[in-house]
């Protein structure tokens, strides 16, 4: 037996009974119910562990077979089956958090699934279980491939990836049973977190070490992006989550930070959140399918590297933009809004190496919907980051903040841009993972493409209509000074479009279900459908 699984199976058994006392004494019953899911867990791990060490080959792992390197491929087809899975949930929360706000019956009366349980799941589970299998799968994909080298490690990505999805299941089921600490997008209490910052550790361990070994004298672009992105999130994930626990026996815990500061830190954290996981862990997806897909060299080496480390720079410092006309001290609130402004240049520098690299192979717009999303992806990125300096200028968030106008630029980022990126990369994926041509069926990608584009222009067409309208109701005075709309009819204006709205988002979710099930079938049929078409035209 090799020490680390000896150590792992130690480990485990050693933390299942732990879970099984704390469980015991737990002060509440969803505290007890999720230490027994992390009892399950861990006994399920030492008997996966120990059911593989019985059946594999005695030796080590061949690091190279045939002079090929022996990628570990397991993992990324995990994460990348994962990541489907997660979305269609994810997109379907958000569907019903939609229909919520359009129709309140849909609250059904109950707690557990009334739209302020609802929202964070979403938030969740489209950022981190969507969102984070994609980076995973792919971080773990693209350092193999552009390193010639297998993933360091031999349980280790298991753990990454399994682990990570495991807390995935914690932080959701907590939500729905009113377990949160009520930071947006760090709403995970204290023991998903302590959980969460192990499994974040080994993949940095994980990602380093195969960087280390490598065969290839230069370390192309997207590993640097995928290494800000998870140095970056260990970072504003121990800032943010300083809590000190009422007991273990509990799940609630205080923040060391209290006051402005605590808003501060939340908010240097929601801001690096989208800048490092929703922006170059993503830019590490344009970096790499956009060139293999069209075959062509990235448009300017050197200009990935200047706004990489113009774009890593700027960021840290635009929090405050979250926090205008707040208690934080006006000096802050403008830095924040001199550093947003001047992210305009680096996000647009990364947009246009996306887009040029294009250039000389323009027509595979027309005959690739794969390349076609990457590219209206890349397209809704610099739409998204024009459109956040502008919002980040304390007069123009006077009016945008705490309107759908926000929502709005959230999902043209959310949807256009991260989803449209990933989407592009899982129908490259695929094929290469399970060894076939091509997707089963092209058709049905341009399909995906056509009706979830449809979905996001009504989305977020609707929300910016409903933003300023719902802004410029709200500042609006009658002649005596007085307000002209009750709070009721500026929630009333918003029905129309809280119902178009959610048509955008059932299509997007439409969009996802296709590519599920082309992904299905590109699994389990040995021809596409194209290859079936033209053996069936020759036996006729
Ligand atoms: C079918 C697709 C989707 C639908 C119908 C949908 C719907 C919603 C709804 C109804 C809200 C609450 C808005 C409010 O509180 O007024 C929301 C918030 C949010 N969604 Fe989505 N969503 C979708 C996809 C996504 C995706 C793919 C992402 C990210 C990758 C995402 C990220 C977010 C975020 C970050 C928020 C919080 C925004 C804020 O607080 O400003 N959504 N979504
Ligand atoms: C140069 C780049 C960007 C800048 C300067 C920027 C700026 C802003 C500003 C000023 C707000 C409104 C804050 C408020 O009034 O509460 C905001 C909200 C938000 N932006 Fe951006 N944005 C940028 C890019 C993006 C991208 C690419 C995405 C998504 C992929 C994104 C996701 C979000 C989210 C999720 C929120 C809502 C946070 C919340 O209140 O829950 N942003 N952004
Ligand atoms: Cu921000």
């Amino acid at each position: 037996m090799r020490w680390g699984e000896g150590a792992l199976i130690g480990v485990f058994s050693l933390f299942a009974l732990f879970s099984i006392v704390v469980a015991a004494k737990a002060y509440t019953p969803e505290y007890a119910f999720h230490a027994y899911l992390f009892a399950a867990a861990s006994i399920a791990s030492v008997f996966a562990i120990g059911n593989r060490y019985m059946n594999r080959p005695a030796g080590a792992v061949p690091q190279f077979i045939d002079g090929k390197p022996n990628y570990n491929m397991g993992v990324v087809k995990f994460g990348t089956i994962a990541a489907v899975i997660w979305g269609i949930a994810g997109f379907l929360v958000g569907v019903i958090a939609a229909l919520q706000l359009a129709f309140p019956i849909v609250n059904l009366d109950l707690p557990w699934i009334s739209f302020g349980r609802l929202r964070p799941l979403h938030t969740s589970a489209v950022i981190f279980a969507f969102g984070g299998n994609v980076l995973l799968a792919t971080s773990f994909y693209v350092v193999q491939r552009t390193s010639r080298a297998r993933l360091a490690g031999d349980l280790a990505p298991w753990f990454v990836m399994l682990g990570y999805n495991f807390f995935i299941v914690i932080a959701g089921t907590g939500y729905l049973l009113g377990i949160t600490q009520g930071k947006e997008y760090a709403e995970p209490e204290w023991y998903s977190d302590l959980f969460l910052t192990v499994v974040w550790v080994t993949y940095l361990l994980v990602f380093l070490v195969t960087l280390l070994k490598r065969n290839e004298p230069h370390i192309y672009v997207a590993n640097w992006f995928y290494l800000a992105f998870i140095i970056t999130i260990a970072v504003l994930h121990l800032g943010n989550n300083a809590t000190i626990p009422v007991s273990v026996f509990s799940p609630k815990s205080y923040i060391l930070w209290s006051g402005v500061q605590d808003a501060m830190f939340q908010w240097w954290y929601g801001h690096n959140a989208v800048g490092f996981f929703l922006t170059a862990g993503f830019l590490a997806l344009m970096y790499y399918f956009i060139p293999k897909r069209a075959e062509r060299p990235v448009y300017s080496y050197r200009l990935s590297i200047v706004h990489f480390w113009a774009l890593i720079f700027i960021y840290i410092w635009a929090g405050p933009h979250h926090l205008h006309y707040t208690a934080l001290p006006d000096w802050a609130q403008t830095l924040g809004m001199t550093f947003s402004v001047i992210l305009w240049m680096p996000s647009w520098g990364g947009m246009i190496n996306g887009l040029m690299t294009l250039s000389g192979a323009w027509d595979k717009l027309r005959t690739d919907p794969v390349i076609r999303m990457m590219v209206v992806a890349v397209a809704f990125y610099g739409m998204s980051t024009f459109e956040g300096p502008m919002m980040s200028v304390k007069a123009v968030n006077s009016l945008s903040h705490y309107t759908e106008w926000t929502i709005g630029h959230v999902h043209s980022g959310a949807l256009g841009w991260v989803a449209y990126i990933s989407f592009g990369a899982i129908y490259c994926l695929v094929p290469w993972l399970w060894n076939k041509r091509e997707m089963y069926s092209v058709k049905a990608i341009n399909w995906h493409f056509w009706v979830s584009t449809l979905g996001i222009v009504l989305y977020i067409s609707s929300m910016w209509v409903a933003g300023i309208l719902q802004g410029l109701m709200w500042r609006a005075y009658t002649q005596l000074g007085f307000l002209e709309y009750s709070f009721i009819e500026t929630v009333e204006a918003m029905h129309p479009l809280y119902v178009i709205r959610a048509l955008g988002g059932i299509l997007f979710l439409t969009g996802a279900l296709i590519m599920a099930w082309n992904v299905w079938k590109t699994i389990t049929t040995p021809q596409t459908a194209a290859e079936r078409e033209l053996a069936l035209q020759a036996a006729e």
